[in-house]
């Protein structure tokens, strides 16, 4: 595709950038149309055929963390597969650049940019879709399984869940998915949205452990024009964005009593009622929820409500740790090594039996996520043609007291959890703030594993 015949969609929040967008690309391009309003996106796609979309990773009346732009961006990939996405970010952000570029899109550029140097990343962003999509049919869903969509998994444990998630998807029932960081729940909820009556409906993911307490009504419910400072136009939450499709309320464990009485509020009720505004809107969403938190311990502390749970997990789906997965820690890591070859042009294909053995006896406490980065790291260190021990930097390098012991996991995780806790708090004498930021932990999530292990 050259840019001659390129159809461009540009969105962005910022006036003055779509105007500069619009004035470079006019004499360049076959069709440039530029939008200031993501919700506009589905609409505009269903209109028209777009080659290539420049995409703003931050809108200013949300959160300034970028999360906003990945949210379009897997909009735009539920819909079309192929157009080719570049996204533009203000904040020299690379790390969320490049997670949107693992989420999809094609290429970023940074705010602000070089004219010359935009026109070659969508001269390059258009070839490169136009060879991973040699037949133009871009209305049509590609079906090449990419690392969001797949779910891979030979363990009894999966397929005990792949079970489960065909039987429950096809019904309306709200779903609660547990399971520790990593283990896959984000995947989980996209696949039973894929798998239910509502697949062809919107999939809309809301990160609750991101919201301030300030924006999670606005984010969730939506606002009225003028509702607050920054409300500067009337704009629908992630509820009403859902409507008809699902809800996807991540990290569910990390809100506090008086949001989780507004959450339920809506629930139960089954409207949602715009800041700013008195007017009820009805709902009709399905809603599946995930945490890593454990909601039913905190709630016999009194920390989490119990009719909230009850709303939320009309049936349970627990994630296994990927250390009780058996050999699927293979399977994922030549999986993710295979991925990764292609994407970083190497010729790698194998793994060899040593760091096989390296991957069985590791306990990855971070599951899928910290391997997914183990074996990508390797990939990129690595020249040969097959990855062995010695490439495979694993972060802790605790070669895995869990899997070589005879105790059960859940005991030696929680001894050791609860070991380096009192050694964090020791070292910093007793101050809270400290030893939780060097555990990488909020000060709230260490008082509630002191509460957990009575320290
Ligand atoms: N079964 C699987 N097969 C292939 N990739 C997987 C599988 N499960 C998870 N992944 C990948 O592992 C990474 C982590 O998955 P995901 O984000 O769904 O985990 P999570 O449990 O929601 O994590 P968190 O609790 O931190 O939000 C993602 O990149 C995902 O694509």
């Amino acid at each position: 595709m050259s840019l001659k015949n390129a159809k461009i969609l540009a969105i962005d929040d910022d006036p003055d950038v779509l105007v500069a967008v619009k004035m470079l690309l006019r004499p360049e391009v076959r069709e440039i149309v530029t939008e200031k309003n993501p919700e506009r996106i589905q609409s505009l796609l269903a209109q028209t055929q777009f080659d290539l979309i420049l995409l703003d990773m931050n809108y200013k009346s949300s959160l300034n963390t970028g999360n906003e732009g990945i949210f379009w961006l897997r909009k735009i990939r539920e819909i079309n597969k192929s157009v080719a996405v570049i996204m533009i970010t203000a904040y020299g952000d690379i790390d969320l650049a490049v997670r949107s570029v693992k989420e999809g899109a094609t290429d970023f550029v940074l705010k602000p940019w070089r004219n010359e140097k935009l026109l070659v990343s969508i001269e390059e962003a258009l070839e490169k879709s136009a060879l991973e999509n040699p037949i133009s049919n871009k209305n049509k869903k590609s079906p090449a399984p990419t690392i969001i969509n797949s779910l891979l998994g030979k363990s009894e444990a999966m397929q005990d869940i792949f079970y489960k998630i065909e039987k429950i998807a096809p019904t309306d029932a709200n779903i609660l998915i547990l399971g520790e960081n990593g283990t896959g729940k984000g995947e989980v909820a996209k696949l039973i949205h894929q798998k239910s009556m509502r697949a062809g409906k919107p999939f809309v993911h809301a990160d609750l452990g991101s919201l301030t307490e300030s924006l999670f009504e606005s984010e969730l419910f939506g606002h009225k024009k003028g509702a607050f400072t920054d409300a500067r136009e009337d704009r629908a939450g992630r509820f009403e964005s859902a409507n008809k499709g699902t809800l996807f309320l991540d990290e569910i464990g990390n809100i506090s009593l008086p949001q989780q009485a507004k959450l339920l509020t809506v629930l139960q009720n089954r409207e949602v009622t715009r800041l700013g505004t008195n007017a009820p809107i009805a709902i009709d969403i399905r809603l599946i929820s995930a945490t890593n938190a454990p909601i039913k311990e905190m709630s016999a502390q009194n920390q989490y409500r119990k009719d909230l749970i009850y709303r939320l997990n009309t049936i349970e789906i627990t994630l296994p740790p990927l250390r009780s997965r058996g050999d699927d820690v293979v399977l994922l890591a030549e999986y993710f090594t295979k991925t990764y070859a292609q994407q970083y042009h190497k010729n790698l294909g194998e793994i060899d039996e040593k760091a096989k053995d390296k991957l069985r006896k590791y306990a990855f406490p971070g599951n899928i996520r910290e391997l997914q980065h183990a074996i990508e790291r390797a990939v990129i260190m690595s020249d040969e043609q097959v990855l062995t021990a010695r490439d495979l930097d694993l972060s802790s390098s605790i070669e895995n007291p869990i899997a070589i012991s005879n105790e059960p996991n859940t005991l030696r995780i929680d001894e050791m959890e609860k070991s380096t806790i009192l050694k964090a708090i020791e070292r910093h004498e007793g101050n809270i703030t400290k030893a939780a930021r060097e555990l990488g932990l909020t000060r709230t999530a260490l008082y509630r594993r002191l509460g957990k292990y009575d320290i």
